[in-house]
């Protein structure tokens, strides 16, 4: 399953280099590579795998689960079709609270006592399945932990999120996706390095050089 959806995200071209003009993330992070989850969107079979690669880490590491938590934004879908063919509830979680209306972080119903899964499409630093955490613990829920597409193995993310004693699993991962793209020849050996290399240092633009 890992080097299989790392081949779906290569070949729908959700992945996007660009190490001579770099990336800003959601963190600051200026990075050589992008991973685009949200097409996943657009191709039925794609998200169909990713469904059932969530439903199965879910109830392989998270047997107990009452509801199914997204993140804002792109979290949101996969959360929706996972809760449907568990037949759990849903509730979505924003970064921060709405300012109008009824000034919701939390989107949807949970109770106090209930056993959440977070689902995310994406983990680099875990900054935002750590704001997700927060925003459901205060609703005085149980957070198992999380499930997503994807992470990038960042020390920083690990360590926060041990840290912040968050539990997580991903169907694939970034040094799969950088192996899977070298051996289709969709990146260079030169490239394959500095990516390594990035990823070992990603707050500096030593990579680059
Ligand atoms: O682990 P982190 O450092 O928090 O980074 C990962 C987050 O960044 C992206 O969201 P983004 O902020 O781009 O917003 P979106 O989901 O609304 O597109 C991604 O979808 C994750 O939620
Ligand atoms: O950290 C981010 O903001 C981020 C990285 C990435 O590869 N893809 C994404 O959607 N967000």
């Amino acid at each position: 399953m890992k080097r299989q959806l790392a081949n779906h995200l290569l070949q729908i071209e959700a992945v996007h280099l660009r190490p001579n003009d770099p990336f800003t993330w959601t963190s600051g992070i200026k990075s050589p590579i992008y991973c685009d989850n949200r097409l996943t969107l657009s191709y039925p079979l794609v998200r169909r795998k990713i469904a059932i690669g969530l439903e199965e880490l879910i109830t392989k590491h998270f047997p107990s689960v009452d509801v199914v938590a997204g993140t804002a934004t792109a979290g949101i879908p996969h959360a929706a079709w996972v809760s449907e063919n568990l037949n759990l509830p849903m509730v979505y979680v924003r970064g921060k609270a709405k300012e109008h209306g009824k000034g919701n972080q939390i989107e949807g119903l949970v109770k106090p006592g209930q056993n959440v899964v977070i689902v995310e499409d994406l983990i680099s630093t875990g900054g935002s399945v750590i704001t997700t955490k927060e925003a459901l613990l205060e609703a005085g829920v149980n957070v198992l932990g999380v499930v997503a597409i994807f992470t990038y193995g960042l020390e920083k993310g690990n360590k926060q999120l041990e840290d912040a004693e968050l539990e997580y699993y991903t169907i694939t991962d970034y040094s799969t996706l950088i192996e899977v793209a070298n051996e289709q020849k969709m990146i260079t050996d030169t490239d394959l390095e500095k990516l390594k290399k990035w990823r070992n240092n990603p707050a500096t633009l030593d990579w680059m050089a």
